[in-house]
């Protein structure tokens, strides 16, 4: 399996996922904004504040260079993960429904964050056993998720819904922190489990996390 970090301008998680990923002996690798090959089976849209979150955040980046064939991408057997930022600009893509908005408290939130995993049958999560409650940091000022009725319906449906808060820390609909597109190969989350993978950080319950897409690729 090979891996591959896009880095924009104002990314500032790319490095933390990138060693996570490297400390699991994936091939990976970084990209940068303005290259066009996505010769991967993972693509990482990392968190920060790409292009200092102007506009909106994930606004300007939806149209970077490197995502420029990121439909054609999304429909071959391969993942995209995009992690707070990178879900934020999923959106925006329109490759995942819905939309985020200032958090309701109209803060920027930083804390551990418990989360319950609602979906292991996902090649993100099938490390996971569903209804277990695991530790991810959230770190955000616009990661209140909105989807309308019709949308949300849709979404518990086709159990979209991957990861949900124990505790709402934003306003998000239906405490919703994290969704795959109805394919299965696209998952967007506010919540970093690249920054709950060393025991120093308080939590390794992001390995699994990981460790899940590396199994996946067999
Ligand atoms: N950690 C992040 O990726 C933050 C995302 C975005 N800049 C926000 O504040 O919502």
């Amino acid at each position: 399996m090979k891996a591959g970090v896009v880095v924009f301008p104002g990314s500032n998680c790319d490095r933390d996922v990138f060693d996570v990923l490297k400390d699991l002996n994936v091939d990976v690798k970084y990209i940068w904004h303005d290259e066009k090959k996505l010769d991967v089976d993972l693509l990482v849209l990392p968190g920060g504040f790409s292009y200092g979150d102007y506009l909106r955040c994930g606004a300007i980046a939806r149209f970077s260079r490197v995502l420029e064939d990121i439909y054609d991408f999304s429909q071959k057997d391969k993942l995209i993960l995009g992690i707070c930022n990178g879900f934020q600009i999923l959106t925006e893509l329109k490759l995942l429904p819905g939309a985020l908005l200032k958090n309701k408290n109209l803060k920027f939130v930083c804390s551990d964050c418990n989360l319950i995993v609602e979906n292991n049958n996902t090649p993100f999560t099938r490390l996971y056993k569903k209804g277990e409650v695991v530790n991810f940091p959230i770190a955000h000022g616009e990661g209140n998720y909105f989807i309308d009725d019709e949308g949300l319906k849709k979404l518990k449906e086709n159990e979209q819904i991957v990861f949900r808060y124990k505790v709402n820390p934003n306003g998000s609909t239906n405490d919703i922190a994290g969704i795959i597109n109805q394919k299965g190969n696209v998952l967007g989350l506010m919540p970093h489990p690249e920054r709950a993978f060393y025991k120093i950080l308080g939590s390794e319950d992001g390995v699994r996390f990981f460790k899940s897409i590396i199994s996946y690729f067999g």
